[in-house]
């Protein structure tokens, strides 16, 4: 059993160490530096299945999420704070940090959705749930990617949606296309989920497996059958800042593929599609390799992460260790 011993968990262990005993997770110049070197630490490819640790290391790692999850969210509600200053919020998302990863995640989030779409071209409303104080993956898709798509945005939290609504508020096409939603998302109903094409789910929603797993069966309860929905899942050591889903966790879908990135975008893309009453369900014991996307299909994408061939290459790479 991996464990103590692991350099890596052994230097992961001592970031959660420094980590828990900040003050506040709010952005400040240690927090910014504990959490860069963490996710440094944890991006590159590693053979690592976290699942397989020790309890007491299977209990840092859930903590660690919840840490990771806190800090995120402050550090989106200080960007979303200076952003909103501005008269033009959206003329200066680069302002972020991590702007450019939400680029690159949304662009492969797109392709991988638009390989899947079978009954409709351009879906005409997703639901992102799990948006936050900068919504950032729905304006990257509504912006270059899904240019007449109505995007609802759910989060729990109020504070969020007014931060969030603030930045669209002097954009006249986003502002009319983007609408947001103060719920939970297990007081979304049946009626309202089965509206959407789409349902983006946010990695952070549902930080342990028996809360995503929650989630997730109320989603397959009440959307519509065939209609699609995105997760966010993660790989190797990257599973120590967010958690992972796997294809048994999503009963009541088939599971159309998923995508492990090995560059600077941080979480893996699963899709699945909800079943109709009478589809053969998909069996557990098939797991991944049945339905990992396949090197080839990537190709059939022209416009797929152009600018970066190389990185496409190591993402094969990652998919061909799976098969
Ligand atoms: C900080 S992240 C935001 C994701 C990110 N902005 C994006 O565009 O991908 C997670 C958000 O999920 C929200 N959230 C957590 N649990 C939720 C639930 N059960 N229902 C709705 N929103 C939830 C949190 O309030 C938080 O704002």
């Amino acid at each position: 059993m991996v464990c103590q011993k692991d350099a890596l968990v052994q230097k992961v262990c001592e970031f959660y160490e420094k980590i828990s005993s900040l003050e506040s997770l709010k952005p400040s110049k240690d927090v910014d530096m504990l959490f860069t070197q963490l996710v440094l630490t944890c991006i590159p490819p590693n053979p690592i299945d976290v699942t397989k640790l020790c309890k007491r290391v299977q209990e840092m790692r859930s903590k660690l999420i919840t840490l990771c999850g806190q800090a995120e969210g402050h550090l989106e509600s200080h960007y979303s704070t200076i952003l909103g200053s501005f008269d033009n919020p959206l003329d200066h998302l680069n302002t972020f940090p991590y702007f450019n990863n939400y680029l690159k995640l949304g662009r492969l989030e797109f392709n991988i959705l638009s390989q899947h779409l079978t009954n409709i071209k351009v879906p005409s409303r997703i639901a992102f749930v799990g948006s936050g104080p900068l919504p950032l993956t729905s304006i990257v898709l509504a912006s270059y990617h899904l240019t007449t798509t109505s995007f609802h945005n759910y989060d729990i939290d109020p504070s969020a949606n007014s931060m969030a609504s603030r930045l669209l508020a002097s954009d006249p096409d986003l502002s009319k296309r983007m609408f947001f939603h103060t719920k939970d998302v297990m007081d979304v109903t049946s009626s309202e989920l089965k509206e959407y094409d789409v349902v983006f789910l946010a990695a952070l929603v549902g930080m342990d497996k028996e809360e995503k797993v929650r989630v997730i069966d109320h989603l397959a309860k009440n959307m519509a059958p065939g209609a699609i929905l995105m997760l966010r899942s993660a790989h190797g050591a990257r599973a120590f800042l967010y958690p992972i889903v796997e294809p048994r966790d999503l009963q009541g879908f088939e599971v159309l593929s998923v995508f492990h990135p090995t560059d600077e975008v941080i979480n893996s893309v699963v899709i699945a599609r909800k079943l109709s009453v009478g589809m053969p369900v998909q069996s557990l014991d098939q797991g991944l390799g049945a339905h990992v996307m396949l090197p080839c299909k990537c190709a059939e994408i022209p416009a797929f992460n152009p600018l970066n061939k190389m990185n496409m290459i190591e993402e094969f790479a990652a998919e061909d260790r799976l098969l």
